[in-house]
């Protein structure tokens, strides 16, 4: 099992009722959910649980077997390097790197830089023209595919998208979300897709709720 998370709960410190009351679910290699919630219902905690950002009060968060919520920081950090890859809504690309460096960044931190991986992404990302821009030289669809390809290029089993296409007119998004979507199932990666779009949670072949704390 590529995820599996059992009983999950979450307070964070100083505040009156838990973000998370005994989340439970697991995510096959190659499979993709929608996470979906009212703002505040506790997503992106649950991203940076998965991710090995945070800690769960109680409860196991495992990623292929191994359960982050024994480990230190330094060991939840090795596990994430080699296992899990996050994009975010607003890219967090390095502005002093090009788009070329910045693919290859996430690669080279954790050891598994190939020039010809990132190659084939920016070809099919269309970037292949730009990876001399820096990204302020970019329009916002081109960030983020920089940022799909930064993710992907460093192979990860599992892809976390938090918002990946909440900064984009709807036309980009949708053509941003297919490329992530078609990228991540030839890796045979796991995708976890925050959204608050129906129209594009839909498009995915599963989706969560979160409510009060609780998978609906
Ligand atoms: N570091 C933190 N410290 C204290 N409270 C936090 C922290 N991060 C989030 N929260 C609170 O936890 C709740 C859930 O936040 P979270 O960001 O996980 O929600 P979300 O579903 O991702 O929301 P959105 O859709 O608006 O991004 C919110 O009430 C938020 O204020």
């Amino acid at each position: 099992m590529l995820l599996a998370l059992s009983d999950v709960t979450k307070t964070y410190p100083g505040a009156t009722a838990p973000v998370l009351r005994g989340v439970s679910f697991d995510l096959d290699r190659g499979r993709m959910l929608a996470l979906m919630g009212e703002s505040g219902s506790g997503k992106s905690t649950l991203l940076h649980l998965i991710g090995g950002l945070d800690t769960a009060d109680r409860g196991r968060v495992a990623i292929n077997g191994t359960d982050l919520t024994p480990l230190d920081d330094a060991g939840r950090a090795g596990l994430r390097r080699g296992t899990v890859g996050v994009i975010f809504q607003q890219f967090n690309l390095v502005p002093s790197l090009s788009a070329g460096a910045n693919i290859a960044f996430q690669a080279r931190l954790s050891g598994r830089h190939d020039p010809a991986v990132d190659r084939a992404l920016a070809d099919r990302l269309g970037l292949a023209d730009h990876l001399h821009k820096y990204p302020e030289q970019l329009s916002g669809g081109q960030q983020q595919r920089v940022a799909i390809a930064r993710t992907l290029a460093a192979r990860p089993d599992l892809v976390l998208a938090d918002e990946p296409t909440g900064n984009l007119d709807e036309a980009s998004a949708e053509t941003v979300l297919t490329l992530l979507m078609d990228l991540v199932a030839e890796t045979g990666a796991g995708l976890i897709l925050v959204t608050h779009s129906e129209r594009l949670a839909a498009r995915l072949p599963r989706r969560l709720r979160l409510q009060a704390g609780l998978l609906a």
